[in-house]
């Protein structure tokens, strides 16, 4: 009956008219007509009256920021921050990350966050951080996500040489990670050693995804702006800079390749003291890669990254990830690709608390919130509709049991 079909929308996590998504949209409405200037408009100031203090006492029931004790700066990036918290009514620990509503509106970037928001969500795999609840504010967006105590590659790389043994290791579980996003659909293109974050076991998982994108039926992706971080970025991407550009998750791999360059040479293999001498020898890779005399790196290793780091059409991983699972670099005896997460990790994460951060770089906090204080817009500029639909909780959330109780 569309009775039932209607109340399946309304408890269905992935529905755009879920009860999230709807109580969006009432306090979204409030927040963008309680402008002086508009309530002058009779229907307006009589909406508003209606409407302000249920949307008050609505804010007051959901999950809000006031909800999470600040611990430490983990992490920053060009909209925000990530911060260790502590939910106080549960004590438990969270990595939450808050992007700034006011840079979004103002630089008119305001969806790259739905794919971040949407794989963590969803994806429910070992290898993808997971996204526990996402809830907003009129000034930020909050992702309430795992926290990764063991920090990310680029602090581990920093701490210890990385030997073969352990770049294998650690190759062979981003290969796995994104084979699970590939196959969710979505390409990365931010690869970098910055986005795989250590577990509490010691496994990697991915982070990061502001810059993924989802690739079309036929498995690539159409658009120009070159995203990714210079040294890890494909020569196929920086090419097609500007025109539309198609490319598929091949680029990923590039990525990959970069990587265990890195790990076991210390530097990145087209690093260029000018931004535009990487891009040359990025675009001129067949005859800039070079490996130097020390340390020594094997013919396996040599071989995986040059397969990775050639042209797209003959790229390493371009017909499937079985033909980069069965390349010998990986060959050893301590695990397969199947026992790769009974495997024991090279480094174990030693923490003297669940809200340790040692393994985090210390970040100052920046009290941006009180410098660009908030100006209320002239007009209706409808600022809060594009974050309407971001609020998820995961299935476990009281008002959810309580839809899906009348609605089974
Ligand atoms: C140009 N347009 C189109 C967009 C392209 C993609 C994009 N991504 C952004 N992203 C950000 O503004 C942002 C904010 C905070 C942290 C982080 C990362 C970078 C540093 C750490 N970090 C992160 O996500 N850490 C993280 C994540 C999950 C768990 C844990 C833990 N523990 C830590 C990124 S802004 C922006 C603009």
């Amino acid at each position: 009956m569309e009775q039932d079909e209607l109340l399946q929308q309304l408890v269905d996590p992935k529905s755009p008219i879920n009860i999230e998504s709807l109580l969006d949209t009432i306090t979204a409405l409030v927040n963008d007509c309680k402008i002086p200037v508009l309530m002058r408009m009779k229907s307006v100031d009589n909406f508003i009256s209606r409407y302000e203090r249920v949307v008050e006492s609505v804010a007051a029931l959901r999950m809000k920021a006031a909800d999470f004790r600040q611990l430490k700066v983990i992490g920053r990036g060009a909209f925000g921050e990530v911060h260790l918290v502590r939910h106080t009514r549960t004590n438990a620990v969270y990595a939450m990350k808050m992007l700034n509503k006011d840079d979004m509106i103002k630089r008119a970037d305001s969806a790259f966050f739905w794919e971040e928001r949407d794989i963590m969500a969803h994806a429910n795999s070992e290898w993808i951080v997971r996204l526990q609840y996402a809830f907003q504010d009129p000034r930020h967006l909050y992702m309430v996500m795992e926290y990764m105590p063991g920090g990310d590659l680029v602090n581990l790389m920093t701490g210890y040489d990385v030997s073969e043994k352990w770049a294998r290791f650690y190759t062979a579980e981003i290969v796995e990670a994104l084979a699970a996003l590939h196959t969710m659909g979505y390409i990365h293109r931010d690869v970098k050693p910055d986005n795989m974050l250590i577990s509490i076991s010691g496994h990697i998982k991915l982070a990061d995804f502001g810059t993924c994108v989802k690739m079309n039926a036929q498995g690539v992706v159409r658009c120009s702006t070159a995203v990714g971080t210079p040294d890890y970025i494909s020569p196929e991407v920086l090419r097609n800079q500007g025109q539309d550009a198609e490319f598929g998750k091949e680029v990923d791999w590039w990525s990959v390749g970069v990587f265990i360059y890195e790990m076991l040479v210390g530097e990145t293999p087209f690093y260029a003291e000018a931004l535009v001498s990487t891009y040359t020898n990025i675009m001129n890779h067949k005859t800039s890669l070079k490996f130097p005399d020390e340390p020594l790196i094997s013919i396996q290793a040599k071989d995986i990254i040059k397969k990775f780091l050639s042209a797209a059409p003959e790229r390493l991983g371009k017909n499937s990830v079985d033909e980069i699972r069965n390349h010998k670099f990986f060959k050893n005896d301590e695990w397969t690709f199947e026992t790769l997460r009974d495997a024991t990790p090279p480094i174990i994460p030693n923490l003297t608390s669940d809200d340790d951060t040692t393994n985090f770089e210390p970040l100052e906090t920046r009290d941006r919130d009180n410098v660009g204080e908030f100006q209320l817009p002239k007009t209706f500029n409808g600022n809060q509709l594009p974050f309407i639909g971001f609020t998820y909780t995961n299935e476990y959330s009281p008002v959810n049991k309580i839809l899906k109780g009348s609605a089974s």
